[in-house]
């Protein structure tokens, strides 16, 4: 796992850094600079294109100053510093690469504050103006020159964040930040990063590791961690030449109606495929051909719509309830009976959630260690309306512990909250993903985890993993735009075997 650490821990790691290894500020600081530019230089090699790198009189700036000195120094001609004087204040390692950029030919302008912003015509902007050490949203000459910069529609890459930009907690409603196509940020993605707002000032980031004390940032104990394949390959169990289908547990997946069986079908041909040794599916008598002639591996239990069907609980080892399953009374009856009579941690979604959120007193039933597997709409759906993703992860860690289950909140990033109050982001998966279906697959497989003995929190973390890990093989090569979740389903198995080799 990477912790993931927010902005007063991170000035927490720099300072132990400093002290403990030890190296001065100012030489963290280099450090910091070269590994942007390292980075830099393999995204934008034409050493062709003008440059200008804008500081703030703060450590950002003082990265800025670093960064046009060594981008000079790598035969980046055409490099010129512009500085925005807007403070009186300049940080002493600002002052330090400031006098050291004097020995250089590098081109320097200063913006003073109230002063006409003149015409920008460079190929790149760097944005070192300001970094993890905002603390109010940006107003004045800020904001002034950032919506300037703003309407330029040039090629602009930051130096660790977005000038404006929030790392962690809500962002600010409204608040101007400078739109950047590339972050490059030190040490650790900041958690904003990580959620869907961040997606109006930045296309992409790229992590540049400076070097700040493991152990240290290990300590601190973070709730906010970043999956990364060495846990998977850790968590993931081996089969064993005398195993059998018992060894990989029985699920059931209650799922399906007349004209959603589609939900069922893949639900299901995704627990087969994550490997539970049997799979058992509960749906409409109409769709029994439908199971039958696709999923031949996969025996059913038939809902009639009159009788509720006869379940033997003690056979399963998890069940899975909703996809494409209806809201209808029959359904909700279901469901109800299966939070009473299943004693063990079930994995629910899609109608399921949305019949507890017209219900939400059921909720409370749910068979403690239990996984829910909302998108954002049915997480509002389930817990009211949220301002911003920072206030959902909260309302995750809430709900987690107060219900006793492991939330599981779907989009680009998945993010798992759970019962202790950890949030466990997962990095794979892609565009390609964002079609029908998916959702249910990924359903499926955290049920195949959950019958295979896996604990709630490792088959959350390791289904969230895996599935977009699939979809990413499956896209990436040849730069689909999209993968369809049958298809996805059908390539678990070698996914995996690469992640167990
Ligand atoms: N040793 C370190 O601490 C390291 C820091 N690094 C750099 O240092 C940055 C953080 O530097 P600083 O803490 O100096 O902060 P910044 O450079 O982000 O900001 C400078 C100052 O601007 C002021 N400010 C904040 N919000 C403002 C607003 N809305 N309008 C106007 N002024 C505002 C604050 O007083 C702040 O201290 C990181 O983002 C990174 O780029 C890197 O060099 C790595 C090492
Ligand atoms: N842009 C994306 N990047 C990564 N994963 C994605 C992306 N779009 C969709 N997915 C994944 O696809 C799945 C979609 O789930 P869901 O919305 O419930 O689909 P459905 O209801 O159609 O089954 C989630 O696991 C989500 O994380
Ligand atoms: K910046």
């Amino acid at each position: 796992m990477i912790p993931l650490l927010i902005s007063s821990q991170i000035r927490e790691a720099d300072a132990f850094t400093i002290e403990q290894e030890p190296v001065t500020s100012v030489d963290l600081m280099e450090r910091a600079s070269k590994a942007f530019v390292d980075i830099f230089i393999k995204e934008f090699p034409d050493q062709d294109k003008s440059i200008v790198v804008y500081c703030g009189t703060g450590n950002n700036g003082g990265d800025g100053l670093a960064i046009a000195r060594l981008l000079k120094r790598a035969h980046y001609p055409k490099v010129s510093v512009k500085i925005a004087r807007f403070s009186d204040k300049a940080s002493p390692d600002f002052k330090a690469n400031l006098e050291k950029l004097k020995h250089t030919r590098i081109k320097l302008l200063e913006i003073n504050a109230g002063a006409p912003l003149q015409e920008e015509s460079s190929d790149i902007i760097i944005d070192a103006l300001l970094g993890t050490g905002l603390n109010k949203p940006l107003q004045g000459d800020y904001a002034r020159l950032v919506d300037a910069l703003n309407q330029l529609n040039s090629t602009i890459v930051a130096v660790d964040v977005p000038t404006g930009f929030f790392t962690d907690g809500a962002p600010p409603a409204g608040a101007t930040v400078l739109k950047t196509g590339l972050v490059i940020t030190f040490q650790q993605p900041k958690i904003n990063f990580l959620l869907p707002e961040s997606a109006s000032c930045m296309d992409r980031f790229k992590v540049a590791d400076i070097g700040l004390n493991k152990s240290f940032i290990e300590s601190l104990d973070s709730p906010y961690q970043l999956i990364s394949k060495k846990d998977i390959r850790q968590l993931l169990k081996p089969r064993k030449s005398f195993d059998h289908k018992g060894t990989y547990g029985h699920a059931l997946i209650i799922a399906g109606q007349q004209l959603t069986m589609g939900a069922a079908l893949l639900c299901s041909s995704a627990c087969a495929h994550t490997g539970a040794g049997l799979t058992t599916a509960c749906i409409p008598e109409s769709g029994l051909t439908a199971l039958n002639t696709t999923l031949a591996e996969v025996m059913a239990i038939v809902r009639d719509g009159k009788n509720q069907p006869e379940i033997k609980w003690e056979k399963f080892n998890v069940v899975a309830a909703g996809p494409g399953l209806g809201t209808d009374a029959d359904s909700l009856a279901l469901l109800e009976k299966a939070f009473k009579e299943f004693n063990k941690p079930m994995v629910v979604d899609a109608d399921a959630l949305n019949m507890l959120a017209q219900k939400p007193e059921v909720l409370k039933n749910i068979p403690k260690g239990s996984i829910i597997t909302p998108h954002m709409k049915e997480f509002d759906r389930l817990f009211g309306e949220h301002q911003s993703w920072w206030q959902r992860l909260e309302t995750m860690r809430q709900k987690a512990n107060e219900l006793g289950i492991y939330i599981l909140l779907k989009n680009r990033y998945t993010i798992t909250g759970t019962p202790s109050g950890k949030l466990y982001f997962n990095a794979t998966g892609n565009p390609a993903m964002a079609s029908g279906g998916m959702g249910d697959v990924l359903t499926g497989v955290i049920a195949s985890l959950l019958a295979q003995k896996y604990t709630s929190g490792e088959a959350c973390i390791i289904g969230a993993y895996l599935h977009g890990k699939t979809g990413d093989e499956l896209a990436m090569p040849h730069l689909l735009n999209t993968v369809l979740a049958g298809q996805l389903a059908k390539h678990i198995p070698v996914t995996l075997a690469k992640l167990m080799s």
